[in-house]
């Protein structure tokens, strides 16, 4: 119901050049995964990126990740809109009146992206949160500002596949679970802390699984796309194609 293609899987293309990006997406298949266009590209190449992208016939996931004053990530949000892109963000802790002056500009889009609030980093641990000041656990930092999240009428939030199960029975079915921090079993965590195996994380109920280096790192980066696509239908069930 959510997707037009049945793959959650989303790669990150944190490249820095426009032929590192191209080479790695004509290498993936828009029919087996989405691709994310983050800061690094994005500041590297331009939103003329995004359009490369969508002409290779990919759904692009435009994760700047806003946080600003209301009328200037709103004004972001648009242009962002306006590229024609799948999914855009913003930060949940920019604010109740941030979040909803963001999907306010999306009233009128023709073909608005899903909008999608950050709540914490999945590279953040409860030492961090408290270092900022918040005396709560990062799953319930999550689930609250996800609250918040739904009230301003976004449609879901980016989270770690560890806070999914609480989130679905807070928020329902239908609130968009997009998971960064996946790592296959095995592989390296990096700055990476509240992880989930791809399998653990479609299980726990997320909608997204957004996979970085563990692929475009990987020798071969499409064998082990396809392996993470093949180990969902094994072993959560879901079949992609
Ligand atoms: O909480 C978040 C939000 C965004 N990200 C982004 O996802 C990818 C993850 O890459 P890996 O290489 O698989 O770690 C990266 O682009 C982050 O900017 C996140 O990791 N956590």
């Amino acid at each position: 119901m959510l997707d037009p293609i049945m793959s959650p899987v989303v790669v990150a293309l944190d490249v820095d050049n426009e032929r590192d990006c191209i080479a790695l997406a004509e290498r993936l298949s828009p029919k087996l995964c989405r691709v994310k266009v983050g800061k690094e590209l994005f500041t590297s190449c331009g939103p003329a990126i995004v359009e490369k992208l969508q002409l290779l016939g990919f759904e692009v996931f435009l994760d700047l990740k806003f946080h600003d004053i209301p009328v200037t990530t709103a004004k972001a949000v648009k242009a962002a809109a306006d590229l024609g892109v799948w999914m855009v963000n913003v930060h949940a802790s920019g604010g109740i009146r941030m979040l909803e002056a963001a999907k306010e500009s999306l009233a009128n889009h023709q073909k608005a992206p899903l909008l999608i609030g950050v709540t914490v980093l999945t590279s953040s641990t409860q030492e961090e949160l408290q270092q900022l000041g918040i005396n709560r656990s990062p799953a319930e930092q999550v689930l609250s500002l996800a609250g918040m999240v739904k009230g301003a009428g976004l449609d879901g939030v980016v989270c770690s596949a560890q806070e999914a199960s609480a989130l679905k029975a807070q928020n329902g079915d239908d609130f968009v679970l997009v998971t960064p921090g996946i790592r296959p079993a095995g592989s390296d965590n990096q700055d990476q802390r509240r992880v989930m195996t791809p399998s653990e994380a479609m299980l726990a109920g997320s909608h997204y699984l957004v996979i970085g280096r563990p692929i475009t790192k990987a020798q071969d980066p499409i064998a082990v796309c396809n392996n993470i696509i093949a180990s969902l239908a094994g072993e959560a069930g879901v079949a992609v194609e």
